[in-house]
């Protein structure tokens, strides 16, 4: 089988830094695939790479079979793959409805010039739009906050609708950057649960940073490791976390924290 996204030798450079070092990685179309890893380990960078946000400095990046290596990230969304980020990525004024038909508008393909002349395909296709910004606030069980401008709800709502609105993307690949920081203990467990229904009842493949191991332990089917910009470990929930190289990256983050030594 052909991986959704393949990273194969790649590395990133800021400067004198190297962000990422030779990470070949392969995440399988139907897998919930996490990427962990301390603080300043290269996670982020490895997303930016991976949605063409950054380019690498060496390597290849496959998407759907499809070299996508230097390509501008605008394409992705239409190559089918969406992201959420860490810092929240939501229009606050507007309503929880209309963010989520943003994300519509990807595969929206008329505009104001086309509504003008196809008045009936673009009613059409508008009308469909909204029908399934609606199945998506039901999905994610926020069809009562559907009108309510999104800067006036709880942190958690909000990510909630970043999560609708990348849904709203119909994509193949869905990148999730650190999605339960910040949320309480029934709001990881929500999510939890949104992301393995949305793997199970819409095929999407996922791929999330996470620093919460219960939700890494608990639904991922493969996670990678990364510390100071190498991969260290990849394999089973299990197979990582006994692996002795993740014991010692995690102990030494954890001694440090303690004032103790590496
Ligand atoms: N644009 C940039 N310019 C220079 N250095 C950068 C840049 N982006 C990231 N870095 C550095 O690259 C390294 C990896 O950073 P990155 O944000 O990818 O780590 P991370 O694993 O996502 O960390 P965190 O868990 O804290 O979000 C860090 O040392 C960081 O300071």
């Amino acid at each position: 089988m052909t991986p959704l996204l393949e990273l194969s030798g790649v590395s990133k450079r800021f400067g004198g830094l190297d962000a990422l070092s030779g990470i070949d990685l392969k995440v399988m179309p139907g897998q919930i695939y996490s990427v962990i890893g301390p603080n300043g380990a290269g996670k982020t960078t490895l997303f930016n790479m991976a949605s063409c946000l950054l380019h690498p400095s060496a390597g290849q990046i496959r998407f759907g079979g499809q070299d996508i290596t230097g390509k501008p990230a605008h394409l992705m969304p239409r190559l089918g793959m969406a992201r959420t980020f860490q810092n929240l990525a939501v229009f606050k004024h507007e309503t929880v409805i209309d963010n989520i038909l943003t994300g519509m508008h990807t595969h929206l393909k008329t505009g104001i010039l086309g509504a003008a002349l196809f008045w009936g395909p673009t009613r059409k296709a508008e009308i469909a739009a909204r029908e399934a910004a609606e199945e998506i606030v039901e999905f994610l069980e926020i069809e009562t906050i559907r009108d309510v401008p999104v800067g006036t709800l709880s942190y958690g709502l909000q990510k909630r609708v970043e999560l609708g609105r990348a849904l709203a993307m119909r994509p193949r690949l869905l990148l999730l950057d650190e999605m339960v920081s910040g949320m309480n203990q029934e709001e990881t467990e929500d999510i939890a649960r949104f992301i393995l229904d949305i793997r199970e009842e819409r095929g999407i493949t996922v791929m999330m940073i996470e620093h919460d191991m219960g939700i890494v332990m608990d639904i991922s089917d493969h996670v990678a490791v990364l510390n100071f910009g190498r991969k260290i470990a990849d394999g089973t929930p299990q197979e990582v976390s006994a692996h002795p190289a993740v014991v010692a990256a995690y102990l030494g983050v954890a001694e440090n924290a303690a004032g103790g030594q590496p």
